[in-house]
Order: structure tokens, then C-alpha cells, then sequence
């Protein structure tokens, strides 16, 4: 087996902790921190949540240092999930420093050849999920990190409250949208195995038979609705069993796609392991999804060209500057000595107009869509966007 240090190289792969509302996503960002600190390879650690009160561990980020959920509330008169989610957007406006910061802490430092760069980055995110995951914000930051490091999702469950095969399934749905959502390499952590071991998750992980027979041993204790159809060979008139069923086949295909560990952020059992789990995602990231993120953000970049030019020629239709000099020449604001230039040649003039208000076109629309590659672009002008409306704040 490998350990960390060997499995990432020279190359710092960031975790990013997400899950639903306390399931153990600080208490295990705290554990795989000092399991890191004991390894001699201390991470850099990110802590996303402004509604924290304590972080039980040392971040080298805070979005509580450069945002006040509180006064975000106040200011904007929002609730709190409004507060957070508006938090997270004004601390999108720095994800360029941020990323500076990291691309500058995980070089080696010539300066300190003893100093070893950062290995590992670890992010903690807010307890309500769907503000991190399905926000613009949080795809800004998840977006920016991947296409600097190799990244990768932990998706933290509270197991004792997962034994049940329906709010198992509700997880596991939960976590194959996250998937869907992130395109990331995903590792599912059960927590809180010192309470609820997790040999049963990875079981119905695997063996489509045993959670069947959990269903129906559900069913027969009736903590479930009837089974209905032929899904399990049994009888009953409800459609919850045979939609569960249904969906565990589906959930196959995703499952295939996982490391699953087991861990106790309490006891910090399984950490070595989910250590393991993140060496080998950050080798798939590198294999199957790095190549499909610049692709993607190659075919970004020249879409992007492609309406510019066809904006460009919308434009140049509808103002006509192609056409007759009379209709050209109208909409054009221009000053005397234009005016007089075009007098002495006419013909001459009309083509240099014609590229003059071309290129002026054409460098007007690079200014409004930027020149920046792929998302970074999205990132700056939503920046732009942010900053304007933080005015005054
Ligand atoms: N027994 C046990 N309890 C745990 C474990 N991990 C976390 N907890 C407890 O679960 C509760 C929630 O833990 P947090 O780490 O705050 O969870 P969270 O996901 O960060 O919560 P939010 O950020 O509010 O969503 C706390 O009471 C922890 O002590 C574990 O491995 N075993
Ligand atoms: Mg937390």
C-alpha cells in the first residue's frame, strides 16, 4: 500500500469536505489535519464556512477573516442561508489571490530548499450543502481549484443516521448529483464508525442481494411500504420498495466510480485508508478528468471566439457599415477631421472606416468578454459583477 507522500509526488492535491449539516465535516477536516501534521507533510487548510463559531483546527484561509456573516445578514437583510450563500459570493471576488497564495505555497522555496511545499489542501465547507455545491460561487471556487490542482470530493455521511435503506438511498442519490453536478473524482467517507460501523454501506454497495434482503427485512418489520412487482419476487402493493430497487440497479454503474471508506473522526480510525482513497483519485483526476476539463475549457474558449466573431457580425450588419456609404455613415458618431479625411478619398476612406469600425468592434466586444482562458474569465467578471455590488458594503 502507499502512503501520501508517495502516491502525490511533488503535486498538491486539494480535498474538498462536503456533506449534509453535521455529519463530521470539521471533526474530520480536524482529524486528517493532525493525521497530516503527525506525517510531517502539514496541509494548507481552508475553511469555507462563515457561520462557524469555533475551528477546531488552525486554517491557513479563513472566509471569517475577510466576511462577516452577521453584518452580511444585516446589511442585505437576509436570512441565514441567504447570509451564507451572499458570503460566498463576495468571497468568490478573491479566489485569483487565493489561488496565488496556493500556487505560491506549493512550490519548493529555492530561498528555503529545507522547507517541503504544501502536499495536501483541505477544504471545509458550509454545513448546507446545496449553498456550496449548487451555488455560483461554490462552482467558481470548486471550478478554479480543479483546473490548478488535482481535486477531490469527500463526501461525508453520517452512518448511524444512514442505516436505513431509505435514507441510504437518499444519500447515495444525493452524493451521485454531487458527482453529476462536480465532475470530480468522489470518495464517500462513513463517519462516525466508532458509533454505526460501515461494513453494511459498502455491502449494499456491492451486493445488490443484500440490500434486497434489507428492504424486505424493512418491509416485514413494516418500517417500509409494501414491495411491489418482480424486482425482489415479492408481493405487495406499494411502489416505494420496487422504485428503491430500481434505483440500486441504477446506482450500480455510479457506485462503480467510488472508493468508499469507513472512518471515526473521533478515534480516527480508516484515515490511513481514506488517505490511500485520495492518492488514487488524484491519479484518476490526472488520467480521466483532468483531460476532460481542458477539453471542455478548450471548447469554452473557442465558442466563446466563435460568437464573438458572429456578434461581431451581427453587429456589422445591422449598422450596415458594409453597405451603401449613406446608411453606413449614419450611426457612426465622427469627428471633422473624419469627416474631412473621408471627403479627400472617398473610396479609400470607406475601406479604412469599414476596418477602423471593425477592429473598434471587435476590440470593444475582447473588453466586455475578456481575454482570459476558460473559467478564470468567468471568475474575473463575476469578480467585476460582485464588486460592483459590494460597493458601499
Ligand atoms: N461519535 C462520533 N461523533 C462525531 C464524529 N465526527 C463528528 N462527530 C460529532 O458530530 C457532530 C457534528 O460534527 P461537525 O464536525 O460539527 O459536523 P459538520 O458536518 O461540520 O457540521 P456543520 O458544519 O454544522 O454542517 C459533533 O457533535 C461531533 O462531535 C465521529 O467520528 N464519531
Ligand atoms: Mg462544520
Amino acid at each position: 500500500m502507499t502512503t501520501p507522500e508517495a502516491t502525490q509526488g511533488t503535486q498538491p492535491v486539494a480535498v474538498v469536505c462536503v456533506g449534509m449539516a453535521g455529519s463530521g465535516k470539521t471533526t474530520f477536516m480536524q482529524r486528517i489535519n493532525s493525521y497530516l501534521h503527525t506525517q510531517r507533510t502539514p496541509p494548507y487548510v481552508i475553511n469555507l464556512d462563515p457561520a462557524v463559531r469555533n475551528v477546531p483546527f488552525d486554517s491557513n484561509i479563513d472566509i471569517r477573516d475577510s466576511v462577516n456573516y452577521k453584518e452580511v445578514m444585516k446589511s442585505y437583510n437576509l436570512g441565514p442561508n441567504g447570509g451564507i450563500l451572499t458570503s460566498l459570493n463576495l468571497f468568490a471576488t478573491k479566489i485569483d489571490q487565493i489561488l496565488n497564495l496556493l500556487e505560491k505555497r506549493t512550490m519548493p522555496d529555492p530561498a528555503k530548499p529545507e522547507a517541503k511545499p504544501i502536499q495536501n489542501i483541505l477544504v471545509d465547507t458550509p454545513g448546507q450543502i446545496e449553498v456550496f455545491v449548487w451555488s455560483a460561487s461554490g462552482a467558481i471556487l470548486l471550478d478554479s481549484l480543479a483546473s490548478t490542482f488535482p481535486t477531490v470530493i469527500a463526501y461525508i455521511i453520517d452512518t448511524p443516521r444512514t442505516t436505513s435503506t431509505s435514507t441510504f438511498m437518499s444519500n447515495m442519490l444525493y452524493a451521485c448529483s454531487i458527482l453529476y453536478k462536480t465532475k470530480l473524482p468522489m470518495i464517500l467517507v462513513f463517519n462516525k464508525t466508532d458509533v454505526q460501523d460501515a461494513e453494511f454501506a459498502k455491502e449494499w454497495m456491492t451486493d445488490f442481494q443484500a440490500f434486497q434482503a434489507a428492504l424486505e427485512k424493512e418491509q416485514e418489520a413494516g418500517s417500509f411500504g409494501g414491495m411491489e412487482g418482480s424486482a425482489g419476487g415479492m408481493g405487495g402493493s406499494g411502489y416505494m420498495g420496487s422504485l428503491l430497487n430500481s434505483m440500486s440497479l441504477m446506482l450500480e454503474e455510479f457506485y462503480s466510480h467510488l472508493s468508499v471508506v469507513g472512518v471515526s473522526s473521533m478515534t480516527g480510525a480508516g484515515i490511513k485508508e481514506f488517505f490511500e482513497a485520495v492518492g488514487e483519485k488524484a491519479e484518476e483526476f490526472n488520467k480521466e478528468y483532468k483531460p476532460e476539463l481542458d477539453r471542455k475549457r478548450k471548447q469554452r474558449e473557442a465558442d466563446k471566439i466563435a460568437n464573438r466573431e458572429k456578434e461581431l457580425g451581427k453587429l456589422m450588419k445591422d449598422m450596415a457599415v458594409s453597405g451603401e456609404p449613406s446608411t453606413r455613415k449614419a450611426p457612426v458618431a465622427v469627428d471633422n477631421d473624419t469627416l474631412s479625411d473621408m471627403e479627400d478619398d472617398a473610396d479609400d476612406a470607406a475601406e479604412d472606416d469599414d476596418e477602423g469600425l471593425t477592429s473598434r468592434y471587435k476590440q470593444a466586444l475582447d473588453e466586455t468578454t475578456g481575454h482570459e482562458e476558460g473559467s478564470a474569465q468567468d471568475d474575473h467578471s463575476f469578480a467585476r459583477y460582485i464588486k460592483a455590488s459590494q460597493m458601499g458594503f
